[in-house]
């Protein structure tokens, strides 16, 4: 990634802090009552959705165990991954997205108009995936996006579909519990992602910097979808969130084998900020290189995202305008390609003042 280059320096007040707040309150929560079939006391499903619900209100983040995704699997998409950032420049830029075709390799990307330290590969959980060809709110045209098959490491969209196919799984479940804790039915949420899902899986690969306390490898931000489920490096930590109860940024410890869950925008709109998407950053190291793996669980690109029904009413009315999800996703993804000169579509835009 070259010398130090302005791009990359954050404003003062969003360098990161070099003694960070290890986080011991991020909740970890244990999904046997639903992964393991043995247990079917609708007391322990009970017991689980309340401390899902309040995860998702006072963190808008938790760890899950027993989650029912086998080791191996992610084994195999972490080996992947390492495999294939490993190479050189002139072959990862083989896969490189473009306007056209936005999957598959990039290392410019932007928050806030501010460089990224980092290189990531971005995969479509459904190949082709259908989204809007513009963010031009008149223009009904939809494309389709596919995915870029690299010759190395050997069976690489293998591994990844193989990794994608749990991710959904346990992110079908997940939503049911959120569901049940917003007392709603479980099923609530799936018939918004069965059919022509948006969802990606995004390889991430953050190198040594060598002026880590200026830049950051991923700047502040809200994950625009439902729900993510984040595979972070077991040894190299550097994920912080933005603790609800202090505004803090605080560091989420490497926990072997569990994944991050946290709610995105669209949660936060459907509950009627019941829950939150809380803002969450990366920080990079000096001297060791991290991977990471999110899933971005996203519905259909014609899906209309307002306030559920059940969960408003003449006391708390909805908070948010409705918007077409396709069309706030693509007008992101653009925003994160390079530099804008104005901010990037945020879900305040939404709001009803
Ligand atoms: O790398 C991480 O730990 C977090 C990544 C993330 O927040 C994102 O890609 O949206
Ligand atoms: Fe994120």
């Amino acid at each position: 990634m070259g010398e130090v280059d302005t791009a990359f320096i954050q404003d003062p007040e969003h360098r990161p802090n070099l003694s960070p707040i290890q986080a011991e309150g991020i909740p970890i929560i244990d999904l046997s009552p639903i992964t393991n079939h043995t247990v079917s006391y609708p007391s322990a499903i009970e017991s689980l959705v309340k401390d899902i619900g309040s995860a998702c209100k006072e963190w808008g983040f938790f760890q899950v165990t027993n989650h029912g995704v086998p080791l191996s699997v992610r084994q195999r998409i972490e080996e992947a991954s390492r495999l294939f950032f490993a190479q050189s420049l002139e072959e990862k830029s083989k896969y490189r997205r473009d306007e056209i075709s936005p999957t598959g390799y990039h290392d410019g990307d932007h928050t806030k108009n501010v460089r990224d330290w980092k290189e990531a590969f971005d995969f479509q959980a459904k190949d082709p995936t259908f989204l809007p060809l513009t963010f031009d709110e008149h223009d009904d045209r939809v494309t389709n996006w596919t995915n870029p098959s690299p010759q190395y490491p050997p069976h690489f969209r293998d591994i990844v579909q193989e990794y994608i196919s749990e991710m959904e799984k346990l992110s079908f479940k997940l939503m049911e519990l959120i569901a049940l804790s917003l007392g709603l039915e479980a099923k609530r949420f799936e018939e918004f992602f069965i059919k022509d899902t948006t969802s990606y899986i995004r390889l991430n690969h953050y190198p040594p910097c060598p002026y880590h306390h200026l830049a950051l490898g991923l700047g502040r931000h809200t994950d625009a979808g439902a729900l993510t489920v984040l595979a972070q490096d077991e040894v190299v930590g550097g994920l912080e969130v933005k603790r609800k109860a202090d505004q803090e940024w605080v560091r989420v410890k490497p926990t072997p084998n569990t994944y991050i869950i946290n709610v995105g925008d669209i949660i936060q709109v459907w509950s009627n900020e019941a829950y939150e998407s809380v803002e969450h950053r990366v920080i990079v190291n000096s001297e060791k290189e991290r991977f990471s793996i999110p899933f971005f669980f996203h519905p259909a690109h014609y899906t209309v995202v307002k306030p559920l029904e059940e969960l408003t009413n003449e006391k708390n009315p909805p908070k948010y305008r409705p918007y077409k999800w396709g069309k706030f996703n693509i007008r992101r993804r653009a925003g994160n390609f390079q530099k804008l000169n104005v901010e990037n579509i945020q879900i305040s835009h939404y709001k009803i003042a």
